[in-house]
């Protein structure tokens, strides 16, 4: 669509027009704040935008007002992908009056997701709120809610909430965020976006404008500083932290708090602390401590919500599952029980407190032993897999087709050129796809984590793989007509055709069957064949020629949610390793990047910590405070290597390995024996083992069962992942 505004010669935007401010009245505002008024003339001006913004600093207006202004000249529709589907019915409450809005997202009923549409077709929404599964797919039905571009109003422009989520390398990244962009593009036409974010580093926030196409300076609107001035931070190392965290609650400092949040990572935590502190506080508030957390009714958690708002509830003691979305401006305390996962965690959830701008106090409980820094690198390990996984994952991604065979009969023989052989690429790619369920239960990777690895390939440079979207690929046809009946199909239906060909072909005795399974994905591509094309045929046999309605005795199901996908089926022995070296570097890169970056983490915190919290529960020494801001500036505004495997190693300390390895080594290998021994029946990898010994459950070795058995379950959560695994492999090797 046309922008509202043309930039000027030089690609800048205009002076802000009247109607401009016009509208921001209209909204209830008297003038921006900073960073909208040029992330609103850009959108205006359809260029793409990212904005940085801390919470609570204004960034839905980025967005509403665009929205508004695009729609009062003309019939259009704004998308907003949001991917808290918990929040999206607030949101569009929230939203000012004047924007009519609507949302999609799967929580939907099939029959109100159909009566948003209807809405938004008929031109009665400004703004449709989507998540990105709804957009993109995904989840069982394996295809977004949208109806065709050429059914919709015009895009005026798309918002992306959560943006950092696109970047491979931020702390939160989700792969359908990149097929996200590919969809609004290609299906939706949509040329202008704007990104929004509250937690970006530099370095990502670049990386973000890059997957956004946002090529100008200008293009990333507005960074923040890291940390509200308000804000009085602190660090302690308590070794008994219930009686900290008590004593800290009575102190000056926060004693005289009202609304405080506490943070734990446990949700069971989140309880026993809770009733700690209705034990040990006392005050003229109704309610002193709740616990919050996402295994609670959604009714009780309601209650607690709405008993903090109104003020009668002083302490919630949560998970971050609480404070997503909380429009409370006078928070004053926030109190990290754990380390956060990451500074981008810490610094977003210590937003949630003084966004009304007067002080607010901060305080985060380090554990000395390290336990906690233990506790998270546990997840790091979680989301990593072997050089063995990924060689399986390659060979199903890049199954050997017949090009190259094919093309040499043609052509006699492969081109050279300047004496040396090339491998040529024959083959233009082939349609594929790999059932989720299968290779999540066969490779022990989560369906998620098998995304993330098929979006490195389609983000090589050489673009392995282009990743279409989820499809059911197994399709089952019954005729109850018998073997004739199948047989007549042959003739009107192609499709059928060449799959009893081929089963004929493989010597199976085709004249007594009416059953047929297939991968109809494999069957489009062989016959060059669109799928969808292919799909519909084989749905419409189940309807009697001629009669329209009438049953034809055939049945016809499709099944098992795939990843869809092109591949090249002519990659030589030696590309192949090339690109499991790729992804197993890849992946590796990524561990130890987020393993740096959670000791980096640590070492900021262990920096400004006072050894106990009596030091600074009364009142605060300021340089300790500005010192941890500057680390979360210096953390965050700096540019730097998104990958930081290299800092990783640099940083090992060696001396420290050593000393671990003397001392535990046999333990572990003895370990490794006896648990071996007591699953004699069942098989496992060195990575299996050392994900049971760090308590990490997948798909084949869940937490339910693998957890029970408390001997080996996360006994070793202080020691070196790589190594447990380098251990339990040689075991397994010696006991085979
Ligand atoms: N220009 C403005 N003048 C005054 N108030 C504003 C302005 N823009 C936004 N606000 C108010 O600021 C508050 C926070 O805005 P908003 O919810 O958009 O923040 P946010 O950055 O999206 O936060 P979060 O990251 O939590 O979603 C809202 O109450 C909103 O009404």
């Amino acid at each position: 669509m046309e922008p509202l505004y043309k930039p000027k010669e030089d690609g800048k935007v205009q002076e802000v027009p009247p109607e401009v401010y016009q509208a921001l009245h209209d909204f209830g505002y008297r003038s921006f704040r900073p960073g909208q008024e040029m992330a609103i003339m850009r959108i205006l001006s359809g260029l793409s935008t990212l904005v940085v913004l801390s919470t609570g600093m204004g960034k839905s207006l980025c967005y509403q007002l665009p929205a508004y202004l695009y729609a009062q000249r003309s019939k259009c529709i704004t998308l907003v992908v949001s991917p808290l589907v918990s929040l999206m019915d607030d949101q569009l409450s929230g939203l000012p009056p004047k924007l009519k809005a609507a949302c999609i997202h799967s929580n939907m009923s099939q029959k109100q997701r159909e009566a948003a549409i209807e809405k938004v077709k008929a031109g009665q929404v400004h703004v449709l709120l989507l998540s990105p599964e709804a957009l993109v797919g995904g989840g069982h039905s394996g295809s977004g809610c949208l109806p065709p571009a050429d059914q919709l109003p015009p895009v005026a422009f798309a918002c992306i909430d959560e943006a950092h989520c696109v970047s491979e390398w931020s702390h939160n990244f989700r792969p359908c965020y990149l097929r996200l962009c590919k969809v609004l593009r290609d299906r939706l036409g949509v040329r202008c976006l704007l990104g929004l974010t509250a937690t970006a580093t530099l370095s990502t926030a670049l990386d973000i404008a890059r997957h956004l196409d946002i090529s100008d300076q200008e293009g990333i609107a507005v960074r923040s500083a890291a940390v509200p001035h308000n804000l009085q931070l602190s660090v302690s190392m308590d070794r008994d932290k219930d009686q900290a965290l008590v004593s800290l609650l009575k102190g000056e400092r926060f004693g005289v708090l009202d609304s405080i949040i506490v943070y734990c990572t446990r949700r069971e935590e989140t309880n026993r602390i809770a009733a700690l502190l209705r034990t040990c506080l006392q005050g003229p508030l109704k309610w002193i401590a709740e616990a919050y957390h996402a295994g609670m009714s959604a009714s009780e958690r309601r209650r607690v919500q709405n008993n903090f708002m109104c003020g009668e509830l002083r302490v919630v003691v949560a998970t971050v599952a609480f404070g997503m979305g909380l429009d409370k401006s006078d928070v004053r305390g926030i109190v990290h029980y754990n380390m956060p996962k990451s500074f981008e965690s810490y610094v977003q959830e210590i937003g949630r407190a003084g966004r009304d701008g007067e002080p607010a106090h901060c305080h985060l409980f380090l554990d000395p032993e390290g336990g906690d820094l233990h506790e998270l690198r546990r997840h790091i390990y979680a989301d990593t897999v072997d050089y063995f996984t990924v060689k399986r994952l390659v060979q199903r991604v890049f199954p050997p087709c017949k090009c190259r065979q094919i093309h040499q009969n043609g052509s006699g023989e492969i081109e050279q050129s300047e004496g040396e052989e090339l491998v040529q690429r024959v083959c233009h790619t082939h349609e594929r796809a790999v059932p989720m369920q299968d290779t999540v239960e066969a490779l022990d990777i989560t369906e998620e984590g098998l995304e993330t690895l098929l979006c490195y390939l389609e983000l090589h440079p050489q673009r392995w793989v282009e990743l279409l979207h989820p499809t059911l690929s197994v399709c089952r046809l019954v005729c109850y007509g018998g073997p004739p009946q199948l047989r007549k199909l042959t003739k009107i239906c192609p499709p059928v055709a060449v799959v009893l060909a081929r089963k004929r072909l493989a010597g199976e005795k085709v004249e007594t069957c009416d059953t047929l399974e297939f991968d109809v994905v494999e069957l489009a591509d062989t016959m060059g064949w669109q799928l969808p094309l292919v799909k519909r045929g084989l749905r419409q046999l189940q309807w009697s020629a001629g009669s329209g309605t009438g049953r034809s005795g055939i049945l016809v199901e499709f099944s098992a949610l795939s990843f869809y996908f092109r591949s090249y089926g002519d990659l030589m022995p030696e590309e192949l390793d090339q690109v499991c070296a790729f992804l197993h570097g890849r992946v590796q890169s990524q561990e130890r990047t987020q393993l740096y970056q959670l000791k980096t983490c640590f070492k900021a915190f262990h920096s400004v910590a006072y050894r106990n919290c009596s030091f600074c529960m009364d009142e605060l020494d300021e340089t300790r405070s500005l010192k941890l801001k500057e680390l979360l500036s210096d953390y965050f505004d700096k540019r730097r290597d998104l990958d930081m495997s290299k800092k990783y190693e640099e940083d090992q300390d060696d001396e420290d390995k050593t000393l671990n390895k003397c001392k535990w080594e046999e333990q572990i290998r003895a370990d490794v024996r006896g648990f071996l021994a007591s699953r004699s029946d069942e098989k496992f990898s060195g990575r299996a083992v050392a994900r049971i010994f760090h308590g990490i459950g997948s798909p084949c070795y869940p937490a339910q069962m693998y957890g029970r058995d408390r001997r080996y379950w996360r006994k070793y959560i202080h020691f070196d992942f790589n190594e447990i695994i380098r251990l339990a492999t040689q075991e397994i090797i010696r006991t085979r």
